[in-house]
């Protein structure tokens, strides 16, 4: 069975990627699947380098270590193959009607997307003020914040949808809502 509706979730660090997507496959349990295009990205760099591939999934300081060699070698192959970690991530996706696809940074990310799940795809970006992300642990990190990994989708704004997720925000239960209906007419 191949997925009904694909969500493409996108935002900076902090913004509350994992969050939301993690509050919204509790809600949604065995009918949906989360996909993380940053997984073989970091099983990769982990098996190269010997290092704690579980350690790198956390949301840890660990993670932060290695975050700037791990998009400059990522970005390495994508430079050949776009869609190499979105393949990657996809072929290992589970059976599932909905696919939540939790960290999507770049435009030829989501243009793999569409191409191959075509009306399927809804995308979904999380805004939060710079303040709430710092108070989440955001730190300007200069090779991280200014390059396409974080800032590829500034100029991108034909959203499906976004949440504001920081100061003034909906509550949880209505940020779930408005995703939800999403789906609606798909499922
Ligand atoms: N709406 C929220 N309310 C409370 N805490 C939040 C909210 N959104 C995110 N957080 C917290 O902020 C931190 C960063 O969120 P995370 O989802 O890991 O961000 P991202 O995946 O976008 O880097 C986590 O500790 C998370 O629990
Ligand atoms: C090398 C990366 O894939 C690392 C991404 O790790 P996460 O997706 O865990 O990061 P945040 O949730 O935003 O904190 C970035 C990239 O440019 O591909």
């Amino acid at each position: 069975m191949s997925p009904r509706v694909v969500l493409l979730f996108s935002g900076k660090r902090k913004s509350g990627k994992d969050y939301l997507t993690d509050h919204l496959q509790q809600l949604l349990k065995d009918k949906c699947e989360i996909i993380k295009i940053s997984a073989p990205i970091k099983h990769y760099w982990a098996k190269q380098n010997n290092l704690n591939f579980n350690e790198l999934l956390s949301n840890s300081d660990y993670k932060e270590l290695h975050r700037l060699e791990m998009i400059r070698w990522s970005d390495s192959i994508r430079e050949k193959d776009y869609g190499y970690f979105c393949r990657q991530a996809c072929k290992d996706a589970k059976e599932k009607p909905i696919w939540i696809v939790s960290d999507i940074r770049r435009k030829t990310d989501i243009r793999w997307f569409k191409d191959t799940y075509k009306d399927l795809v809804r995308t979904i970006h999380i805004e939060a003020d710079e303040e709430t992300r710092k108070s989440r642990g955001f730190h300007y990190k200069d090779g991280v914040d200014n390059v396409a990994s974080e800032c590829d989708l500034d100029d991108f704004h034909d959203w499906d949808l976004v949440i504001n997720n920081g100061e003034g925000g909906l509550k949880l239960q209505d940020q779930m809502d408005s995703i939800l209906a999403l789906c609606k007419n798909l499922l």
